[in-house]
């Protein structure tokens, strides 16, 4: 049964493919991609500048379309959903991290992290308040919800988009260089806090990185070249990342 099969799976796509451009002018980002994301797992993405990772992460977000193939988040095929519905779905199920924390300016602390519940037209619960009060503690954050984003230090304002990204208990959170921005201790810390995410609360997380540092937090390595998943490693230390890529550079 189809569904037993995929039920430990928070998204998924079969046989993807996704060209950009028109058919005389056409660059193929992905080929007949089939592969899912565990979870309860931290999956990180990588692969070369061009590989795919980003058209990847953004299909299986719902916020780009594909050219051939499926794509499902959870059990809801998300492929032909009208754009209102998916934006619903998306605000729901969804979390994301970017590279840019991509905070509002000009709500505070405590605003931005509550928006995903504003956009979605309510209020957090009761649970979902105690919830949020725990992660703004364990992030560390409690001095600082009447503050703006400016007033913060990167690896803060990253942590208040981990915090949003969080609070909703999405299924699935999409972080997209999360560290990209930050030195490397502060990289450490949120990577950190990540893992401990997806240990500790069963968060389902989706990572694309360049690092190898930083897919070494991760209980999983996916691995794009050229629009196809070339290889799919369980947790491996930052050397070993580091020795693989060396050698797809040598093979391509
Ligand atoms: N909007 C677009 N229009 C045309 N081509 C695109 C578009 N987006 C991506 N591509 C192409 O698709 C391919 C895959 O791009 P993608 O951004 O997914 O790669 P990536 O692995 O995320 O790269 P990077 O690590 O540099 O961000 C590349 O050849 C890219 O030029």
């Amino acid at each position: 049964m189809e569904i037993q099969e995929h039920s430990d799976l928070v998204a998924r796509v079969e046989s993807l493919g996704k060209s950009y451009g028109t058919a005389s002018n056409s660059v193929a980002a992905l080929r007949d991609v089939t592969i899912g994301i565990r979870r309860g797992e931290f999956t990180a993405i990588m692969g070369p500048s061009g590989s795919g990772k980003s058209t990847l992460m953004h299909i299986m977000a719902g916020l780009d379309s594909v050219t051939t193939g499926r794509v499902w988040l959870g059990d809801t095929e998300i492929t032909s959903l009208a754009d209102d519905a998916l934006t619903t779905l998306r605000r729901r199920r969804v979390g994301f991290v970017f590279q840019s924390f991509n905070l509002v300016p000009t709500l505070d602390i405590e605003g931005n992290i509550v928006l995903p519940f504003e956009l979605d037209g309510r209020r957090p619960s009761a649970a979902e308040r105690e919830w949020i009060d725990q992660l703004v503690e364990s992030l560390g954050l409690g001095a600082r919800l009447r503050h703006r984003p400016h007033e913060l230090s990167g690896g803060q304002q990253q942590r208040v988009a981990i915090a949003r990204a969080l609070a909703t208990r999405p299924d699935l959170v999409f972080a997209d260089e999360p560290t990209g921005n930050l030195d490397s201790r502060t990289s450490r810390e949120v990577l950190a806090l990540l893992a401990t995410a997806s240990r500790e609360y069963g968060q389902s997380i989706a990572m694309v990185t360049h690092d190898p540092i930083a897919a070494s937090y991760a209980d999983r390595i996916l691995f794009l070249a050229d629009g196809v998943v070339v290889r799919d490693l369980g947790k491996s230390t930052a050397e070993e990342i580091s020795g693989l890529m060396l050698g797809m550079e040598r093979a391509a």
